[in-house]
């Protein structure tokens, strides 16, 4: 995909994914780390309203170089991107339950939610670390994004919102889309018998259609 293709498939998600109310204001974020390594970030604007030409480019070595200035947290996404070779893209959101399952679950668990669907395991995968609250922009919680993100394509930041990963921009927001789907499924079916994948359909999963961001 070339750069003006990722400029345009930036707007488009994110002008889709605010419309559906998976984002509100000037939350979130997206990273997408283009076949040369360059990055595009939008940011410290409404995903709703993205201008192709003015997103945040950077260079290999994340240092600005054209479009708006990048986002506080463009640190977040370096260390996501940093630890998963294989994804070409983040998406950070501050959807409502996703967020509600960070304000519940202990920071440091991993599985904050059951595996309930298949497509949360194909998504999302065995492990969702909760991380635990930072403020807003805080680069201290780089290195702590960094270890989870080693071993998990995607993240709950306590009391804020997920980081997703995946192979490519595309998988990426399906991804953040179905984490959010999962938590509020989660959370309608809280307090009662509900009944998780087993063990060994969660490695079905896995063994059929690969780990999540392996593309
Ligand atoms: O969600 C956000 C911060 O956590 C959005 O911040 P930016 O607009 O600076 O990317
Ligand atoms: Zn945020």
């Amino acid at each position: 995909m070339t750069e003006a293709q990722t400029r345009d498939l930036l707007v488009e998600l994110g002008a889709s994914l605010f419309q559906r109310g998976y984002c509100v204001g000037s939350a979130g974020n997206i990273c997408v780390r283009l076949p040369d390594g360059y990055l595009m970030t939008p940011t410290n604007s409404s995903l709703g309203r993205l201008r192709a030409d003015r997103i945040s480019k950077l260079d290999p070595d994340w240092t600005h170089i054209a479009g708006d200035a990048p986002s506080k947290e463009v640190f977040m996404h370096r260390a996501v991107l940093t630890a998963r070779p294989q994804a070409g893209a983040v998406v950070h959101l501050h959807s409502t339950c996703a967020t509600a399952i960070g304000c519940l679950a202990q920071p440091g668990c991993d599985q904050p939610i059951a595996a309930l669907t298949p497509y949360f395991v194909m998504r999302v995968g065995r492990r969702l670390p909760v991380i635990r609250y930072y403020r807003p922009g805080d680069s201290a919680m780089e290195a702590e994004i960094h270890a989870a993100a080693q071993g998990a394509s995607a993240m709950i930041l306590a009391n804020h919102g997920p980081v997703v990963s995946g192979k490519t921009l595309t998988d990426t927001v399906y991804a953040a889309e179905e984490l959010e789907e999962s938590a509020k499924l989660a959370l309608m079916l809280r307090g009662m018998q509900a009944r998780a994948l087993s063990a060994d359909q969660i490695d079905d999963l896995l063994q059929v259609y690969g780990p999540p961001g392996a593309g």
